[in-house]
């Protein structure tokens, strides 16, 4: 009987009970806005102040989500927004989140233009290229990085959110390329093209992420439709390096933006060259 108590307790903490957070202790207060999901609420969960989603009916494969929550809450880094636990023993299933005060990396850019120096533009890019250091060292995928997908703490510090959950998104017009909502601006050649994913096409995306800093918070092509966009990239057209950038960090998007993925630096070369900036006068 021993064993069969070991193998239940066993199968217990692999299900998703030990992630499992009881309605009751949640208490949501305001709403923070609406996501692919469904609406965000600000609330507290045991005396922490957390990001409450509510997944609305059929706009996720909720049973896809289950399994890969195990895995979503295993990844841990201080530059990634924590997945606490999730609600899901009832209809809708909540997640619930570390709660981030300043909202997204974009509204943050462009609510402060004109006030960031050299050093917290640089910053904000390290903070993302060591959370995704860490999704790549962990063989994890993205697939959606951009300004916009990421967060930004009380005492701003950027991290990564929503990563991997394009998964689980069930409206075509965001997961089709050819789609209204499908990030083109953000997306190497070869996920427009074969939808082939990798951690070299996230470092694609990062390029423009670091574009957007820079940029503080401007549309990348801003003057173009997606399907221009495609035409631009194909015809080998970069985006231009933005008034504020540095020659050297200018480089580092280039290199992010060569058209084969094997000639894309990996984020853990991405984090070196950074920090090396960083170290400089
Ligand atoms: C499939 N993909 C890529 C997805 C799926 C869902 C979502 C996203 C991408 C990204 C957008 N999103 C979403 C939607 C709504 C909320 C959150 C969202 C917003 C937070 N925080 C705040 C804090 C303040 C404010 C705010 O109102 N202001 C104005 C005053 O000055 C300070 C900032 C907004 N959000 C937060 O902590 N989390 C974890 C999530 C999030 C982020 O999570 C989603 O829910």
């Amino acid at each position: 009987c021993v064993t069969r108590n070991v193998t239940n307790s066993r199968i217990k903490e692999l299900s998703s009970d030990k992630w499992e957070i009881h309605p009751d202790e949640l208490i949501l207060s305001e709403e923070l806005g609406s996501g692919q999901f469904g609406l965000v609420w600000k609330g507290s969960w045991n005396d922490r102040q957390v990001a409450v989603k509510t997944v609305r009916e059929g706009f996720m494969s909720e049973e896809e989500f289950k399994e890969e929550a195990q895995v979503m809450m295993k990844l841990s880094h201080n530059k990634l927004v924590q997945l606490y636990g999730v609600v899901t023993q009832r209809s809708p299933i909540y997640l619930v989140f570390e709660f981030m005060e300043n909202g997204c990396l974009t509204d943050f850019l462009r609510a402060r233009k004109g006030s960031f120096s050299q050093e917290v533009l640089l910053g904000m890019c390290l903070d993302v290229s060591e959370g995704m250091a860490y999704l790549e060292s962990s063989n994890f995928i993205h697939r959606d990085l951009a300004a916009r997908n990421c967060l930004v703490s009380e005492d701003n510090v950027v991290k990564i959110s929503d990563f991997g959950m394009t998964r689980f998104v069930l409206d075509d017009q965001y997961t089709s390329s050819f789609g209204s909502k499908f990030p083109v601006r953000w997306s190497s050649p070869e996920v427009i093209k074969f939808q082939k994913y990798s951690s070299k096409s996230d470092v694609w995306s990062f390029g423009v992420l670091m574009w957007e800093v820079y940029s503080e918070g401007r549309l990348p092509y801003d003057n173009r439709g997606n399907a221009e966009v495609v035409e631009a990239l194909n015809a080998g057209l970069r985006l231009l390096r933005p008034r504020l950038c540095p020659q050297s960090v200018y480089e580092l998007m280039q290199w992010s933006w060569k058209e084969k993925p094997e000639d894309r630096p990996s984020f853990a070369l991405l984090l070196h060259e950074l920090a090396c900036l960083e170290q400089e006068p």
